[in-house]
């Protein structure tokens, strides 16, 4: 565990030898070699651990958000059972947007419900701006877990502007996202006012989490994969672009916008992840919005997605999270198959093509970080 107190020693550990900023996960974002292949899984904390369930049974999910030593227990869960190469933040892409003064909830096997979805010009306005104090408890949680976790980097994430306007605009999940469409193709104008509103919010958001220190981004796009490439282009992208740019315009010295005068402030340093799902068409332009590294679910093999996302940026994923279900011989042929793919991009993040499944045994889990590790070290010794 780490001796630094402060939180913030760790964040700028650029130059510390074994902190976070050398592990093989960062390492491999940079798209720098390392000793190994790093994993994480997306929902690692979560309904496949009893551990976690145990937490959850007495504690609705927004209050467990919201509870700075929960969200610092059940982040280290997934990180103490599979030695995973990162944690997650626990949260949810609704959290920031419930701060905002958004009425919602997280209603169990459903997902977020909207109490007023956004219909009107006036709807949009009563999304305020956040800052640390509306999200104190996250900044908290952060500062906690960069000492507990010591070189393990934490991953802090945010939802993307298209995915939370569709949660906004439908009221909850939605399988066509025909309403969220509707607004978007009828009142273009009334969409960017919207989107406009979410990057902000989801900017202030990431800052809080850097400032706390986490040594990664994601923006969770999960539901773009629903658009055309040239929709994402014209109603997605600008807004996107706005979040992850805006976190290197903040470098001093580069780039406009909200600059800040403080050094250790800098959120530029930090790699940004850009993941949807269903987003093959899309997997250039989401490497466009300013990701260092693209997620890719399972639909598309490794090797073709470098292909489209080019050699400047490095990949994540990209097991389908059923096959976890499936005898080990098949989820072992696998993960051969996507190390061996994975070698065409310049840096990889080994990963689901989405969350765990709550139905998934911990155990196959904590065996794939270890496969993992091992077929991938003994490929660092070959050179
Ligand atoms: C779309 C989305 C949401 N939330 C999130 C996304 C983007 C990722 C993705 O595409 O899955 C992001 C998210 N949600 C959660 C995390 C935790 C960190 C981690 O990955 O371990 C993360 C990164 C916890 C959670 N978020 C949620 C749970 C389950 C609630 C519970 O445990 O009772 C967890 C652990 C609830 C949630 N929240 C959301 C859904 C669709 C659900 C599932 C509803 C259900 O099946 O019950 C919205």
């Amino acid at each position: 565990m780490s001796t630094d107190t402060t939180g913030t020693a760790a964040r700028d550990g650029e130059q510390r030898p074994g902190g976070p900023a050398d592990s093989p996960f960062i390492r491999a974002c940079r798209r720098r070699p390392g000793p190994h292949t790093p994993v994480w899984f997306m929902r690692q904390a979560g309904r496949s651990l009893p551990e976690y369930r145990e937490i959850r049974a007495s504690v609705p999910m927004l209050e467990s958000c919201r509870r700075p030593e929960l969200v610092t227990e059940i982040t280290l869960q997934p990180v103490r059972r599979h030695g995973v190469d990162a944690a997650i933040l626990f949260s949810d892409i609704v959290v920031p947007v419930a701060a905002a003064g958004v009425d919602l909830d997280i209603v169990p096997g459903t997902g977020p419900v909207v109490a007023e979805p956004i219909r009107i010009a006036a709807d949009v306005e009563r999304i305020r701006p956040i800052t640390r104090d509306d999200v104190w408890y996250v900044d908290e949680a952060v500062r906690q877990l960069v000492i507990e976790l010591g070189d393990t980097p934490l991953i802090g994430f945010a939802g993307a502007p298209f995915t939370l306007a569709s949660y906004l605009v439908e009221g909850g999940p939605s399988r066509t996202h025909a309403k969220t469409k509707a607004l978007m193709y009828g009142d273009p104008e009334l969409w960017h006012a919207l989107c406009g509103r979410l990057a902000e919010v989801t900017l202030a958001f990431l800052r809080v989490q850097i400032e706390a220190g986490v040594s990664a981004v994601q923006l969770f796009d999960s539901w773009a994969g629903t658009l055309s490439e040239a929709d994402y282009r014209r109603y997605v992208l600008p807004h996107s672009t706005a979040v992850l740019s805006g976190l290197v315009d903040d470098c001093s010295g580069s780039g406009r916008g909200d600059r800040r005068a403080e050094p250790e402030q800098s959120h530029a340093g930090v790699p940004r992840i850009h993941f949807g799902v269903g987003t093959g068409e899309l997997l250039g332009a989401m490497g466009e919005a300013g990701a260092d590294v693209v997620g890719v679910d399972w639909r598309t093999p490794l090797d073709v997605a470098t292909g489209r996302i080019g050699p400047d940026k490095a990949v994540q994923g990209n097991l389908d999270p059923c096959v976890l279900l499936a005898p080990w011989p098949v989820v072992e042929a696998e993960v051969r198959r996507i190390l061996d793919q994975g070698r065409a991009a310049p840096g990889h993040v080994f990963n689901l093509g989405h969350g765990v499944l709550p139905e998934t045994d911990p155990d196959v889990l904590t065996r794939v970080v270890a496969l993992v590790h091992e077929l991938s070290s003994r490929r660092a010794d070959q050179g």
